[in-house]
């Protein structure tokens, strides 16, 4: 048995599947999770010490790559100095005028520990500003684990293929509204449906929870004129997409200003962090100038903060770092395309910047409905070759890859595609 199956084994005696989020189960592509040691640049060493090209990143936020030397010295040196007070500190006012000044919609921030906890408070806050309760969602996006966002979600819940999560009362989803990703009629009917009702319309600006789904032409500026038509709020869930796809976020890249903003992990480097923002009326509607009550005493951890501060300052001070990383991923992913074609894979490549996916179907993928006719057993086996050959791709057909700045094209990405080739060209 290999450490990482003596891990499991034990495991699963002691926490639900032997993980503290499905994600990290290998169930669904029928491995064994491996127990990762450290991580250093792309890659990752599992306990027995084989060493993996990561498309993970933590699920996002190691978009320098792991273990990046500046926000290192931030956080060992920040730590030294204490772990947490349970009040303000001079990094969080850092923190906060970071994405103001790098986010365009983004007035004020209020910082919380994580992408989940974010989206619930500014749904408090859309709804304690409009005073009204429904929201609209898209399924197959994913906002986390609160009850009212599990209505038809992607992430976890897709890979279980559960269409909601038992224990959530019918109560606390009776004003979660779904409607189809990259289909406007389809908001449209439900505003129809209840015109004043209607608090906030949530959306990944990139569905990067259903394997990645780039939104058409003209539907996020479609979905901001229904808001503005019906007097509703535009709440991008940009826990993905902030700060990957431009420094500014999915709302700079596509050039669409939401009224509220959520952010995640990427904020802390990893660390357990989450913001949520936008304009100022609004934010001022939390507490304690307004009435929508929001809270946490690790909110604004000062060593969470040091992380954060440091990986956003890099981000920002780094001429053409998003020119460079994109461009990067545009290559990356042609290449892969290019290469699925020439072995007649049935496939479809979904790429934006440095987020891509293969999705194992012949059909155009631009929904949660067309997401789901992937041949997810494919997508297993393709998994379990890659992983047994050193590349860690996220265990489930519905997830995105993540590059970083540390995936080099001549050393990482080219050895990640002689390692497709050498399967397909054995399987196809
Ligand atoms: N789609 C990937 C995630 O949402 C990661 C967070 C988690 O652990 O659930």
């Amino acid at each position: 048995m290999t450490k990482s199956e003596q891990l499991f084994q034990e495991a699963v005696t002691l926490m639900p599947g032997g993980v503290n989020s499905p994600v990290r189960a290998f169930g669904s592509v029928q491995e064994t999770p491996r127990f990762i040691e450290r991580a250093d640049g792309a890659y990752m060493t599992d306990a027995d010490g084989n060493t993996y090209i990561d498309f993970v990143g933590s699920w996002g936020p190691m978009i320098l790559g792991h273990n990046h030397p500046e926000v290192l010295k931030s956080v060992t040196e920040t730590a030294a100095k204490g772990l947490s007070f349970g009040a303000a500190t001079e990094n969080e006012v850092k923190m906060a005028r970071l994405i103001c000044s790098m986010v365009p919609s983004v007035e004020m921030v209020r910082m919380v520990n994580s992408g989940t906890e974010a989206v619930m408070s500014a749904i408090r806050a859309a709804r304690g500003f409009t005073r009204r309760n429904k929201i609209i969602k898209f399924m197959g996006c994913y906002h986390g684990h609160t009850d009212a966002m599990l209505v038809k979600a992607g992430s976890g819940v897709m890979t279980a293929g559960i269409p909601d999560s038992a224990g959530v009362p019918a109560g606390c989803t009776q004003d979660t509204l779904s409607a189809e990703y990259n289909n406007l009629e389809s908001v449209q009917a439900l505003f129809e449906r209840c015109p004043e009702e209607i608090a906030a319309v949530i959306v990944e600006p990139v569905g990067a929870n259903m394997g990645v789904v780039p939104p058409v032409e003209g539907f996020l500026s479609g979905l901001r004129a229904l808001c503005d038509k019906y007097d509703s709020l535009l709440i991008f869930d940009e826990v993905i997409t902030g700060f990957r796809l431009s420094a500014g976020g999915a709302q700079e890249y596509f050039g669409v200003k939401p009224d509220l903003t959520t952010f995640g992990k990427i904020i802390g480097a990893g660390m357990p962090v989450g913001a949520y923002g936008g304009r100022r009326e609004i934010m001022e509607m939390v507490s304690p100038v307004g009435s929508v009550y929001q809270a946490g005493t690790l909110s604004g951890n000062p060593v969470a903060m040091a992380a954060g501060l440091s990986q956003l300052s890099i981000l920002q001070n780094t001429p053409d770092f998003y020119k460079e990383l994109n461009a990067k991923g545009d290559w990356f992913f042609g290449e892969l395309d290019k290469l699925l074609e020439r072995y007649a894979v049935p496939h479809c490549l979904n790429h934006i910047g440095s987020l891509g996916c293969v999705f194992f179907t012949g059909e155009q993928v631009n929904d949660y409905a067309s997401a789901k006719t992937a041949d997810t057993a494919a997508y297993g086996r393709y998994f379990a070759y890659m992983l047994n050959h050193g590349v860690y791709l996220a265990p489930s057909q519905f997830e995105a890859m993540f590059l970083s700045a540390a995936h080099g094209r001549e050393t990482e990405l080219a050895k990640t595609l002689q390692t497709v080739e050498d399967y397909v060209k054995e399987n196809y």
